[in-house]
């Protein structure tokens, strides 16, 4: 059986990653959408699989219990899906054992934003982000920061400050197509 990192770059998962609240689950979908694939949120399938919120499973059964299952589920579609979108909480990049899944097998591509600009962001998403739960906007900033560094190992980045979520879309459906023919041009 052919090897899943032997995959034409067409059909390859688009994996995004990023700091919460940069939009990667709403851009995830509508990027799955343009390209007529399937999309896969990591936290919405946790959440269903458990029939619960990432809150509560953070709250009943712990971070590390929810560090496993969404290593363990990354993996798992890295290694045996194709041709799907995926879209993974921010924390989930930080594992070693997940970059690597996601760079051997995937396009993974980083949606970044300023700090200022994630800084509006947060009252949006406060309340359902248990990692943000009782930090100061100072510690916020640290983790922004620290978190930058595993976010830098990607195959393509887009500043998405000022770009709303359609036109983020389209940048990377664009970003995508080119470098499908620039590299597969010959296939
Ligand atoms: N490009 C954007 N411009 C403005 N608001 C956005 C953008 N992308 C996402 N949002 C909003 O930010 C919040 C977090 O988006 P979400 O897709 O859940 O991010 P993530 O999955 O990265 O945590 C949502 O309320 C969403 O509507
Ligand atoms: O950054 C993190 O540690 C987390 C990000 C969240 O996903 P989003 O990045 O989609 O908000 C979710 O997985 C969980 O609350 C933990
Ligand atoms: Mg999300």
């Amino acid at each position: 059986m052919k090897e899943y990192s032997e995959l034409p770059l067409r059909e390859k998962n688009i994996v995004l990653i990023g700091f919460m609240g940069v939009g990667k689950t709403t851009i995830g979908q509508l990027v799955a959408k343009k390209l007529y694939r399937d999309f896969i949120d990591v936290d919405q399938e946790i959440e269903n699989r458990h029939h619960m919120s990432i809150p509560a499973i953070f709250e009943q059964m712990g971070e590390d219990y929810f560090r496993k299952v969404e290593r363990e589920l990354i993996v798992d579609l890295c290694t045996n899906k194709r041709l799907k979108v995926i879209s993974l909480g921010g924390g989930a990049y930080l594992q070693e054992e997940v970059r690597n899944a996601c760079l051997s097998h995937c396009i993974v591509f980083f949606l970044d934003l300023s700090w200022d600009c994630w800084k509006e962001r947060l009252p949006l998403i406060v309340n359902n982000r248990p990692v943000l739960k009782n930090k100061t906007l100072e510690e916020i900033e640290r983790l922004f920061l620290q978190r930058r560094e595993a976010y830098s190992i990607h195959n393509s980045r887009l500043l998405t400050n000022d770009l709303d979520p359609e036109t983020a879309a389209n940048q990377i459906v664009e970003s995508i197509k080119w470098t499908w023919e620039v590299y597969e041009s010959n296939e």
